[in-house]
């Protein structure tokens, strides 16, 4: 599914009225019937509309008539004042007038009918925000949130549609109904909790409108991205489905590459290599008997890679990551250095190797190797010089300007992971915070490794990690709740590749 900002909204809906020739008035009739349809479901027996002076507001309006011709008990709020509404808006609050409802724009009485309301409805401000909310707005706001249940038109009043911050205030819906297309709002920041259950709803745009936009954004739905998964011919062996190397460890953490090298086996890699120091061998043999094991020499405790050992690795590997547990040791980066400048195929950096990545990130420029980098925001800050919180406020613009410089791809981990190669962007949903648990990325570095040894690109390789992780995130959280481990997810991969 596309997921839009602001603008590109507006331009769809100018195409749509201007190229197309719908009038505006139809698309508004349309999102109110879809509203309408959403709030039947919920079967109130009174409802608050609450709406603001823009086309967000005469949703609002046009959804009062619709409700009140199916006998529902309506009040409608306009604020600040309903005298500076106009356009289709304005059409939709005279009709109401006309019908005789009064609107009323005080708080006071608002505050009241809040209170006793079995839903109500925010249509105050929608794709047409700008900058922080005003204060006479932030009140309205504050009202609206007492409520017992909350639907909001488009997006929660007061998130931004383009990135989903809240602009001093907003709105915490039960359930927003939005039109056409997922906004970023409704996915990222502040915005994903704020709209609480998404539904996506088709207004009549034709939908040349939105292909012509030519966005590069997605979002897992509509089968995308599980649909990229190939079924296997029958007459295959394991010689088919990738010889993926995990490069990790050190004496004092056995346990991230044990979990890669599990994770890529139990997503279908068909031969799985861990390289670690010798010092784990036992270890990462016992728990992992189906691997096939590298134990290479060590220097204080961190994994040596000798000349002989990178030659094998990198004449046989379908597809390489580097650095889960392995420590960040100054010898490292040039062992990284070695194989971004040998290595022509897959290579996923992750945790260490990402540390490690940061003593010099132009190395990158001059990379052979097709690279994914997966880092959590503190791991970015460290690759970018920026802070973790600008990091996490800005996530999209911030992965896309670092796979664009490096020209590789991101992997931006946490709520709402973001893929990008500079260009195309995926933001991922699935998933939950039982996740945030030590051990989970390591388990995304093995399942992406070994889809990459399966064959399918790096890009799609990435997405479905994310996507797949997340899922895989959600099943164990039904058993474990907060109490998942990072062995609860991989165990659910093959399931979900099934
Ligand atoms: N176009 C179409 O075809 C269709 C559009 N549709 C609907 O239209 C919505 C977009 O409508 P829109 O563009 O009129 O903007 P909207 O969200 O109502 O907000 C503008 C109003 O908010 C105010 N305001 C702004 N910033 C503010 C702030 N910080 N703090 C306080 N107030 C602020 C601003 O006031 P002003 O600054 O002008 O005084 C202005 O009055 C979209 O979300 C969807 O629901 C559907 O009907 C389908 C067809
Ligand atoms: N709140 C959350 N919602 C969805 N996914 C999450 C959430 N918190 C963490 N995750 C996922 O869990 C993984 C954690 O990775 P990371 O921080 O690298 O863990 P570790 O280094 O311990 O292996 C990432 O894939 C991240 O996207
Ligand atoms: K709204």
């Amino acid at each position: 599914m596309f997921v839009v900002s602001s603008e590109d909204m507006k331009q769809i809906d100018k195409r749509a009225i201007e190229k197309y020739k719908i009038p505006g008035i139809i698309l508004m009739e349309n999102a109110a019937f879809a509203v309408l349809e959403e709030i039947e479901k919920l079967k109130p027996r009174n409802v608050t509309i609450v709406c603001g002076i823009g086309n967000n507001g005469g949703d609002g309006f046009a959804l009062a008539r619709l409700l009140l011709n199916k006998n529902y008990e309506v009040d409608v709020f306009c604020f600040p004042d309903k005298t500076k509404v106009k356009g289709d808006a304005k059409v939709n609050l005279d009709i109401l007038i006309n019908m005789g409802l009064e609107i009323k724009s005080d708080l006071e009485k608002l505050r009241e009918k809040v209170k006793s309301s079995d839903l109500v409805v925010d249509a105050v401000l929608g794709t047409g925000i700008s900058g922080e909310v005003r204060d006479d707005i932030k009140k309205v706001i504050d009202v609206i949130n007492d409520a017992n249940k909350i639907l909001s038109v488009d997006i929660p009043s007061g998130i931004s549609s383009d990135d989903g911050k809240c602009l001093g205030k907003c709105v915490f819906a039960d359930i927003t109904v939005t039109f056409e297309c997922l906004k970023f709002g409704h996915i990222l920041g502040e915005g994903r909790e704020a709209s609480g259950k998404v539904l996506v709803k088709k207004i009549g745009i034709p939908k040349e409108c939105i292909k012509e936009q030519n966005i590069k954004t997605l979002t897992n739905d509509d089968g995308y991205p599980m649909y990229l998964i190939k079924r296997r011919r029958i007459d295959t062996n394991k010689g088919n489905y990738g010889k993926v190397f995990i490069i990790g460890g050190n004496y004092k953490m056995s346990g991230a590459v044990i979990l890669a090298l599990k994770s890529a086996l139990r997503s279908g890699a068909g031969l799985v290599y861990g390289v670690f120091p010798r010092s784990i061998m036992d270890r990462v043999g016992a728990l992992v008997p189906e691997a096939v094991y590298i134990p290479c020499d060590e220097k204080n405790g961190y994994i040596f890679i000798d000349e002989a050992n990178l030659n094998i690795i990198l004449d046989k590997a379908d597809a390489i990551a580097f650095g889960v547990g392995l420590g960040n040791y100054d010898e490292l980066f040039v062992t990284l250095k070695e194989i971004l400048k040998r290595y022509d195929k897959n290579l996923v950096i992750d945790a260490d190797g990402i540390n490690i990545l940061s003593k010099d990130v132009s190395i990158l420029k001059n990379s052979k190797a097709n690279v994914l980098l997966t880092p959590h925001p503190a791991e970015m800050a460290r690759l970018t010089g920026l802070c973790v919180e600008f990091i996490n406020k800005n996530r999209v613009e911030v992965a896309k300007k670092f796979a664009k410089e490096y020209r590789c791809i991101v992997l931006l981990k946490g709520a709402s992971t973001v893929v990008t190669d500079g260009e195309n962007v995926y933001i991922n949903t699935t998933g939950n915070p039982g996740m945030a648990t030590a051990g989970s990325g390591d388990v995304l570095t093995g399942l992406i490794v070994s889809l990459l040894g399966q064959g399918y690109n790096l890009f799609d390789s990435a997405v479905l990690g994310a996507y797949i992780h997340g899922l895989a995130g959600d099943k164990a959280y039904e058993t474990y709740g907060y109490g998942l481990v990072a062995h609860d997810i991989l165990n659910n991969f093959g399931f979900f590749i099934r």
